[in-house]
């Protein structure tokens, strides 16, 4: 199978649909770009341990579209450790609306993210090559997020103090999980973290199943109710 081959987008369309998700053929389009560039630029430069094209498509690309329905649509949107674009690129694709800025350590991983923002023609999308711990105190960014979110990037009460800083009041965490126990989600422990229990609504957790591995899957989310001191 190659990415963005008739079986390949099937995969997408089929998938979404079992979730209840309807694709476009312009946004499946755009998600083979994606995938293809992510494939061409690997030979060069390592974004992603996911190379088969069936992975791509049910561990990537489903896997970042499966839970959207739960992520608010309003208000910019910050992708932290975004890697190759995921769940950054495939949320923005379903919603050209919602401002999304991808974040990332890594140089080489926002060039691609750059280029491919350009080659797709994604409206109000940026790619910024920074550590979440600098962006925090940058007055561009800083309260300026209405929902942050993250797969694979660091343990949850990381997340929760690298987003702080760059949420505004009401604002959301949206964490990417496998499956598992997970001790990490004791509310205690986020506590800690953060200095304070107060500014956090109660945990959130919504389970699904990626298609066709019936692999488990949970999105974590936390919403700030108290505005961070000094903003
Ligand atoms: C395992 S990859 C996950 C990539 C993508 N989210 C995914 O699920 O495919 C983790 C990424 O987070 C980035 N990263 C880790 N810590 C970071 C930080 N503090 N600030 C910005 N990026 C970070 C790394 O450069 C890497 O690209």
């Amino acid at each position: 199978m190659r990415i963005g081959s008739p079986e390949w987008i099937a995969l997408l369309v089929e998938g979404c649909a079992q979730h209840g998700i309807a694709i476009t053929p312009r946004q499946a389009a755009n998600m083979a770009d994606h995938g293809r560039f992510l494939s061409d630029w690997n030979r060069k430069f390592n974004l992603t341990a996911i190379t088969e094209p069936r992975q791509i498509a049910v561990k990537h690309f489903l896997d970042a579209l499966l839970p959207a329905p739960w992520i608010p649509c309003q208000g910019p949107l910050l992708d932290i450790g975004t890697g190759g674009g995921f769940p950054g690129i495939p949320l923005k694709i379903m919603r050209p609306e919602q401002p999304v800025t991808l974040l990332d350590a890594s140089r080489k991983k926002i060039s691609f993210l750059k280029y491919v923002i350009r080659a797709l023609g994604l409206p109000s999308a940026d790619a910024v090559q920074a550590r979440a711990e600098a962006l925090g105190n940058h007055p561009e960014h800083r309260g300026r997020y209405h929902v942050v979110v993250t797969r694979a990037v660091a343990d949850f009460a990381t997340v929760v103090r690298l987003s702080l800083p760059l949420l505004a009041p009401g604002g959301w965490i949206v964490l990417y999980k496998g499956p598992g126990e997970n001790p990490e989600l004791d509310p205690d422990l986020v506590k800690i973290a953060t200095g304070s229990g107060s500014r956090l609504n109660p945990v959130a957790v919504h389970a699904y199943t990626l298609p066709f591995t019936g692999d488990p899957r949970r999105l974590v989310m936390v919403q700030v109710t108290q505005q961070l001191d000094g903003n």
